[in-house]
């Protein structure tokens, strides 16, 4: 009843705005604005608290009034509903994707946040090693878990960099032996997967063979690309008896261009791991940093491989 009583007082609104809208448009440009404003002011208090059908129709209408925009049937005021358009595009393109899609999509984003604001943090960091201007630091969370964080240099733009290690990462182990193989489950947009990673017998010697299951998703802020990951869950690959799984995350990549060369870019990335297993911390202390420092290796390697100059025959 409270439901069906909260719809119909949304839907009088929607359709006082529309009335507005309507008539705004047919009594002309000048009064637009002001009418615009009250939409809004009508409608956008209650986007937060709807759901369902509600933010169906809001997005409809939202949508609407962007095509009118676009059609260049209306134009909006500078101040404009333009924040409430975006918000309401954003809220369509979950709305298109099935519960779980969302829960993966929001998972990525939590992990990539989460990781960026340990890499970002000043204090508490110890240099592990330097090598040819390769630096891993690493500090102790709270609870007794220590991360790495490797920052390196490296030949390729962020763009090309983010076609490797994200979109193409199913090849991995072609140019990785540390990884034996690593298949994406599942899609979500272009930016957010689920993927099944297994590390080779020989990688990280001391520690032994893992898999790790990932939620894995990659944005873009200006120039720079960052790539999150966090372990999850997936009903359809429960830990497997031959493997221990360990965790991976909240985890980060960092890529920017250098300032003076776009076509190089600063690599820092968090190394985030739960290992799992019995194990004495400081061996897994070890092998960490390393694996790190292996990776940086393949992948600089991975980097000249393609390079046209060093493909001439
Ligand atoms: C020490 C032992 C247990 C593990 C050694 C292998 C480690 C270093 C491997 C196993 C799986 C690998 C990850 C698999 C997938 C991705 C996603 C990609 O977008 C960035 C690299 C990243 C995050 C890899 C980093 C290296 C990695 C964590």
């Amino acid at each position: 009843m409270e439901a069906l009583s909260s719809f119909l007082s949304f839907t009088v609104s929607i359709k006082a705005s529309r009335g507005l809208l309507l008539f705004a448009i047919s009594a002309g440009a000048n009064m637009l604005p002001a009418v615009l404003k009250l939409c809004c002011g009508i409608t956008y208090p209650h986007l937060r608290s709807m759901a369902g059908l509600q933010r169906a129709a809001l997005v409809a209408f939202g949508q609407e009034i962007a095509h009118w925009q676009s059609r260049g049937q209306i134009t909006l005021p500078a101040w404009s509903c333009l924040r409430w358009t975006e918000e309401a595009e954003s809220e369509q393109r979950t709305s298109v994707l099935a519960d779980e899609d969302v829960f993966y999509l929001r998972q990525g984003e939590k992990a990539l946040n989460e990781a960026l604001k340990i890499v970002e943090s000043k204090d508490g960091w110890t240099l592990e090693t330097a090598e040819n201007g390769d630096v891993i630091y690493s500090k102790v969370l709270t609870g007794s878990r220590r991360v790495f964080r490797l920052e390196a240099e490296l030949d390729a733009s962020p763009e090309e960099l983010q076609d490797i290690l994200f979109f193409r990462v199913e090849e991995m182990h072609e140019w990785n032996p540390s990884i034996r193989r690593i298949k994406v489950l599942k899609h979500v947009g272009r930016d957010t997967m689920v993927t099944h990673e297994v590390s080779a017998e020989t990688a990280g010697n001391l520690i032994g063979q893992r898999d790790f299951l990932s939620v894995r998703h990659s944005s873009k802020s200006g120039s720079r690309v960052y790539l999150g990951g966090a372990a999850t869950r997936l009903e359809s690959l429960p830990p497997q008896p031959e493997f221990v799984r360990a965790e991976d995350g909240p985890t980060c990549i960092i890529l920017q261009p250098l300032q003076d060369r776009s076509d190089r870019s600063r690599f820092i990335w968090l190394l985030n791991m739960d290992v799992k297993g019995w194990l004495p911390q400081s061996l897994v202390n070890k092998a960490l940093p390393r694996a790190q420092a292996d990776f940086t290796k393949h992948l600089r390697r991975r980097l000249a491989a393609q390079k046209p100059e060093n493909n001439r025959c």
